[in-house]
């Protein structure tokens, strides 16, 4: 896939990308929560993204996590590799090189209970790796984890909602918290070659619904559904907010799982290092993605037979996709 550096004329992003206000689905009546309800669901419709504001994660805490984030990737390479990820768990460091030559990348989830580690064999379901030092780190981290998770339930509820199901439809399914957190540190102008323009290449994720936050480096690009490439520049106070594979096949591919890429602004200041986080948020391990009737052809058939989520990973882990990210590049 082409970058947007190389095409000639950008995409309106103010058009293309709405900016939703998420204020008044947290505070307004009925009929308010409703508006915002439907701007969503006509975003992840059309395009699977949108700007999210007023989102009620705290921007102090953002910045905490970047600032702890840069710090852990700033350690030397020995101490982070004591935390290695591997394929039967999906916790921890991934050092430059691996899976990727262009970014070093950390996983982590909610913490578990030493019983329920017992009771299901699967990588996301592992005990997070922190390094002893320092312990702000995994605070602030996990801090940023649960404000995550409450603002991305507030997201299925409105999608809820527009699709006239429940409103704790989605959301109650996402009780158990078997998110994930990726932490991506892209490299700055001396490791790249000035050929090289693509840091992330195109995928989609495979869970329900990812939280982006950029770092004062922009690089995201959506591909949308008639292959045009649209930049998602910074936009101050708001979080991409972007559809998954899950969530597409839940709602009969109503909602469009946004394919997307990083590609690397080229400046007067040469190539800056990025810093980027995703919250993945994803269903219960046992819960069943079932088309709901609402979400029906006109001929009432649902394209997809019910999955469950544990089921829907390991089959895509077997199509060599990595687990959550599906990556061309
Ligand atoms: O770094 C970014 O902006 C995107 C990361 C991403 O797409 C992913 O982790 O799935
Ligand atoms: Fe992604």
């Amino acid at each position: 896939m082409k970058s947007s550096n190389e095409l000639s004329q950008k995409s309106n992003v103010s058009t293309a990308i709405p900016v939703i206000d998420l204020h008044l689905f947290l505070v307004g009546d009925t009929e308010a929560r409703k508006v915002i309800a439907e701007q969503i669901a006509s975003a992840l419709q059309e395009i699977g993204c949108f700007y999210l504001k007023n989102h009620d994660i705290p921007t102090t805490l953002i910045a905490q996590t970047f600032a702890q984030a840069k710090s852990f990737f700033a350690l030397p390479l020995e101490e982070k590799k004591q935390l290695a990820l591997t394929e039967k768990c999906h916790r921890g460091y991934i050092p430059m090189g691996m899976s990727s030559i262009l970014s070093e990348q950390f996983y982590f989830g909610r913490e578990m209970k030493p019983e329920e580690l017992d009771a299901v064999d699967h990588p996301f379901h592992q005990p997070n790796q922190w390094l002893q030092n320092p312990p702000e780190f995994r605070e602030v981290m996990l801090q940023f984890f649960t404000a995550c998770h409450a603002s991305t339930l507030k997201i299925l509820e409105a999608l809820a909602i527009a699709l006239n199901l429940p409103e704790s439809y989605f959301a109650d399914l996402h009780s158990e918290q078997n998110h994930a957190m990726g932490l991506h540190h892209y490299l700055g102008t001396s490791e790249l070659s000035q050929a090289q323009n693509i840091r992330l290449g195109e995928h989609t994720d495979g869970n329900t619904i990812t939280y982006l936050f950029q770092h004062e480096i922009e690089g995201l690009e959506l591909c949308s559904k008639n292959g045009e490439i649209i930049p998602v520049p910074l936009i101050p106070d708001t979080v991409v907010v972007m559809a998954g594979e899950i969530l597409q096949r839940w709602t009969n591919d109503q909602v469009y799982a946004t394919k997307h890429q990083v590609a690397i602004p080229f400046t007067s200041q040469g190539i800056q290092p990025r810093y980027s986080f995703a919250f993945f948020a994803s269903p219960n391990n046992d819960a069943e993605i079932a088309c709901p009737d609402n979400c029906l052809n006109a001929n009432k058939t649902a394209k997809y037979p019910p999955i469950i989520t544990r089921d829907f990973y390991h089959q895509r882990n077997n199509q060599n996709k990595s687990l959550l990210i599906d990556s061309k590049n």
